[in-house]
Parts: structure tokens; sequence; C-alpha cells
């Protein structure tokens, strides 16, 4: 298993979001975790990386305990991170912006002309102010830099989120092709169609509590089952 969450409980002060959530990813595996807003599918994501460290439970990222360690050392084993908000600095360019994301792991490097190669329009943005991109823009540089991370494991939160339908399919497409190199995915997702088309298996959270787990396919085939858990 690359990443394996183990019945955790996280807290921000006294409010209890997340009751016992469990869940995994494996090697080369596209995980989608879906549910209404305010759920805990975001916070599942800071308990991974640990912004928000769960108070019990345990969380192994490819064999490594990483409950209780610090956000950067979680980073560098091989975690990418692609925010719901971008996280991109408005003052740097983008290719300052990329750098920050640089790490080297155990895992697949990546050079800037793959990332070119993927996104074929960020070459011509590399010197561009980065508050002036659109929000398809920044969605590449947010990927782009998760990936020249190293990552084993890429943590999506809404990457479809305010975006045209056309980038949409483009997000979904890269989540494909890291796929296909052995990478990892977790995959929050309001746009549960979008996700449930690219994922291999899916868990859908109700008040901080997975409720049902299953293969992605079988819940785009069951339209009474998907109706009642996603409303869609
Ligand atoms: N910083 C915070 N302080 C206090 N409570 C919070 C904070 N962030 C989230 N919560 C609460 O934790 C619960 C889970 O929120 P979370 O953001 O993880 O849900 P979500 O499923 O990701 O929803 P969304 O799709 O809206 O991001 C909610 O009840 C929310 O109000």
């Amino acid at each position: 298993m690359m990443l394996q969450v183990d019945n955790i409980q996280t807290y921000y002060g006294e409010t209890q979001a997340l009751f016992g959530t469990s869940l995994s990813v494996g090697e080369g595996e596209v995980v989608a975790l879906l549910g209404a807003n305010g759920v805990g599918k975001t916070t599942t994501i800071r308990s991974i990386l640990g912004l928000t460290p769960p108070q019990t439970g345990r969380i192994a990222f490819d064999g490594t305990d990483i409950s209780s360690m610090q956000t950067h050392d979680i980073v560098n084993l091989g975690i990418g991170w692609v925010p719901d908000d971008r996280r991109i600095f408005p003052t740097l360019k983008v290719d300052q912006n990329l750098a920050i994301g640089r790490r080297k792991s155990r895992f697949r490097s990546w050079s800037l002309d793959e990332m070119f190669e993927i996104f074929s329009a960020l070459e011509h943005l590399m010197h561009r102010d980065s508050e002036n991109l659109s929000g398809g823009e920044m969605q590449m540089v947010a990927i782009s830099r998760a990936l020249l991370g190293s990552p084993g494991l890429v943590l999506f939160d809404e990457p479809s989120q305010g975006l045209a339908p056309k980038i949409v399919q483009d997000v979904m497409k890269t989540i494909r092709r890291l796929k296909a190199e052995g990478i990892s995915v977790l995959v929050v997702e309001q746009n549960a169609l979008a996700a449930l088309e690219v994922s291999d298996r899916v868990y859908v959270m109700a008040h901080g509590r997975i409720v049902h787990e299953g293969p992605a396919q079988d819940l785009l085939n069951d339209d009474v089952l998907r109706e009642r858990l996603l409303g869609v």
C-alpha cells in the first residue's frame, strides 16, 4: 500500500471533524474521495499532510508511519499536494513558483521539459507574474509544482473547482497520465462523475465517516446508489 489511513480522529480545537476515518491507496491506484460539502474530505487531506494532525489512529505512507511527523518531512517522503485554492505565490514569477516545489525523493523525478510536454501552454508562462494567471493556468502551475517534488502519491483537493469543462478534462487527463507512470492519486472532488471516470476505487464520506467504499465503475453503473450517495 502507498497510503494507509487507519481509523483517524481529527479535531479543529474542540470540534471533531473526523470520526474514525480509514482508507487506502495502492501503488499506481487512483482513488476518489467524494461527499457533500463539510463532510471531512479536506480534513482527511490535511490530516495526511500533518497540517491538522489526527489525535488518534495511524497514517502510513510507503511503509513509514507519518501520523506524528512534521508536514515538511511528510512532503519530503514523496507526497505531492494540489490544494483547492492552488496556493500560487502571487508576487513570484511562474518559474519561481515551480522552483519552490523541487524536491528529490525515492520516486520518479520530473523535468521541466516533461511538464511542458504535459502542459504545452506552461512553457510560455514561465516568466509571467503569477497574479495574472487564469484559473486553468494556476491549476497547471499547481500540478506541475507538485510533480517537480517527485511524488509517489499526489493529493488533489477539488482540482476541477472553478475551471471550464475543457480544462477539467485536461486535469482528468493528467490524473490518467500519473496513473500510467505508476504514481498513486487521491482525488477529492465535487464533480463526482468526472472523478469517478478516472478513478479505480471510490470512498464516499458523510459526517466525518466513510459510508461507502468500492470500485468506481460500480458507482458509475448503479444510478440508484449513486443518486442516494452523491445526488447525481
Ligand atoms: N479551520 C477549521 N476550524 C474549525 N472547523 C473546521 C475548520 N475547517 C473545517 N472545519 C469543519 O470540519 C468539518 C469538515 O470540513 P472539511 O473542510 O474537511 O469538509 P469537506 O468535505 O472538505 O468540505 P468542502 O467540500 O466544503 O471542503 C466541517 O464541519 C467544517 O465546518
